[in-house]
């Protein structure tokens, strides 16, 4: 099962405009989000796509280490320089649609779904993750890197991860050409990108409803803190806040940084 990724069945695969067009791939890497962090300006162009085999340093978010077995699953990294250099929580979130909508399709079920703020989560275990990282030249802005780990066709997790983590290949019952899989997700992370750019309403919309918990009552921590009270989940507004109404009826907003949610 653990093979080398096949970038030219993966090139003739990829029907994309302009995303995943100009790749560097590495059998083995630190990371695919530090790499293209560390390119200067002149090396990088919207849609740059980076993607290895192996990452030595996978980060995940809150400092966390992002760990993959090699040759399995996809770790990946895309650079965008957007004109709007705002409102990349929601462009982050279009990336997560669109792997969601990727692995209910190739399931046939509606089994995935986003947990708020970044992750996939697939028959109530996480198969993905992203990482969303900005780089500034100065006070400048200069390129946005939205980094992707998703287990395809990991067999086994570690013990502490096996209760939370699945990949697609356990719950398709099959091994997944990785290829034609990314080539797909790419395909779509282009559309949802568009849509992010024209301001799309019907994002917003598409977002909250594969949201876990929209709708709903779910608990709250607040800069990690417990709160006692439930609050019902509005979803992100066309900024990407999230909206929540409290029990007096009031909505507050909570940028990602400050909240976690507590949904079952
Ligand atoms: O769930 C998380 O905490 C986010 C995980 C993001 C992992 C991906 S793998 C490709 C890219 N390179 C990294 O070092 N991290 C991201």
């Amino acid at each position: 099962m653990n093979s080398t990724f096949d970038q030219s069945e993966f090139l003739q695969k990829l029907e994309t405009q302009w995303l995943g067009h100009s790749i560097r791939y590495f059998e083995e890497l630190a990371s695919t989000n530090t790499y293209l962090k560390k390119l200067s300006s002149q090396d990088i162009q919207h849609g740059l796509f980076c993607l290895t085999d192996y990452q030595t340093r996978g980060r995940g978010q809150y400092e966390r280490r992002w760990e993959s077995e090699k040759g399995v699953n996809l770790t990946f990294s895309i650079v965008f320089t957007p004109v709007d250099t705002g409102r990349f929580h929601v462009l982050t979130l279009a990336c997560a649609l669109a792997i969601v909508e990727k692995l209910n399709d190739f399931l046939n079920a509606s089994c995935a779904a986003i947990k708020w703020p970044n992750d996939i989560i697939l028959n109530k275990k996480k198969t993905a993750g992203i990482l969303t990282e900005a780089v500034f030249s100065g006070n400048t802005f200069d390129r946005l890197i939205i980094g992707i780990g998703l287990n395809i066709n990991q067999q086994k997790f570690s013990y502490e991860l096996k209760e939370v983590a699945t990949s697609v290949s356990l719950e398709k019952g099959k091994e997944i050409n990785r290829e034609q899989f990314l080539a797909d997700l790419l395909n779509r992370i282009e559309y949802k990108y568009t849509l992010w750019e024209q301001q799309q309403s019907s994002l917003i919309k598409t977002i909250n409803q594969n949201i876990i918990g929209y709708g709903q009552w779910v608990g709250l921590k607040i800069d990690d803190e417990v709160q006692d009270e439930l609050y019902k989940l509005l979803g992100i507004n066309e900024n990407g806040a999230l909206l929540m109404l409290n029990r007096d009826g009031g909505i507050d907003s909570f940028s990602y940084e400050q909240i976690q949610l507590i949904t079952n």
